[in-house]
């Protein structure tokens, strides 16, 4: 299990990350939405130990954070930031090997080539990687992710996506929530920063619902995808239906000019 325990990270004071805990299960498939600058890229930082936490804990497998060597927390955990810059002119399927580097592997032909494969990128695995669109640059970022912990092992694993699907079409927005639930059949808990609140209400096990830093909501679709819960929190009117033969509910943000009440609680 990943465990975080009232973790707070600070910017010049301001709490950007405020008091969060959370619990991040194998086999469950967690989303973390909010509006903008509510906080979601820092949390996913912090729990990928790329900030230093001011205050908290964080544990992966019952062992906390800092007490994994780099390359250890590699195998137990993969991160796709939401930007990836590369300046070197790589060809695609070498962007992928890049993951290998991460687990101090120098071969894995056939680990690269089946996650390409379920990413569908090994079609343009020669291609340069400066050329391809947004979309498919965030395929080839998942695989070279992926990479790092699709063999099986004996310990839990997780992996953390920042915004995976913002460039995708809505066919590949779907394909790789798709992947990241297969996942979960191999024991790996994944968290997804999600804008998409459909997407989220989708595919996720658990969502947590971030404001100003702070979780607001937390726990199932139904629970935390409520109408009055969303609009408070987005400041905008959001009108939630249930979905066709039990698929979860049709989020569907309405234009401003709806606007009948005002959002925040007395
Ligand atoms: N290193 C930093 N220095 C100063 N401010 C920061 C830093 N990192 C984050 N912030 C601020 O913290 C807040 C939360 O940022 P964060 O990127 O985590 O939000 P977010 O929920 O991911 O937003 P978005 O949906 O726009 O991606 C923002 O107000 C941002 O400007």
């Amino acid at each position: 299990m990943l465990e975080a325990n009232n973790i707070q990270y600070l910017v010049q004071g301001r709490a950007i990350v405020n008091k969060v805990s959370l619990q991040l299960n194998p086999g469950q498939l967690t989303a973390v939405i909010g509006p903008n600058g509510a906080g979601k890229s820092s949390l996913l930082k912090l729990l990928a130990g790329d900030y230093k936490l001011h205050s908290g804990v964080i544990k992966y497998n019952d062992r906390v954070i800092q007490n994994y060597r780099p390359k250890d927390l590699a195998q137990v955990r993969a991160v796709m930031p939401q930007h990836s810059q590369l300046t070197f002119p790589f060809k695609v399927k070498e962007v992928v090997e890049l993951g290998l580097l991460s687990l101090g592997l120098k071969q894995g032909e056939q680990l690269v080539r089946e996650v390409m494969m379920e990413t569908q990128t090994w079609g343009f695995k020669d291609r340069l990687y400066g050329a391809l669109s947004g979309g498919e640059k965030q395929r080839v970022q998942l695989a070279r992710v992926l990479v790092q912990i699709w063999a099986e092992s004996d310990q839990p694993k997780y992996l953390l996506l920042d915004e995976p699907t913002s460039s995708m079409d809505i066919a590949h927005q779907h394909q790789v929530l798709h992947i990241a639930s297969k996942l979960k059949n191999k024991g790996i808990a994944v968290l997804a920063v999600l804008h998409d609140l459909n997407m989220a209400a989708a595919y996720a096990d658990q969502v947590i619902l971030l404001k100003e830093g702070k979780v607001y909501q937390q726990g199932s679709v139904a629970e935390v995808m409520a109408s009055k819960h969303l609009e408070y929190v987005f400041e905008h009117p959001i009108m939630v239906r249930d979905g066709f033969e039990g698929m979860p509910h049709l989020i569907q943000p309405l234009p401003v000019h709806h606007q009948t009440h005002s959002f925040k609680i007395a």
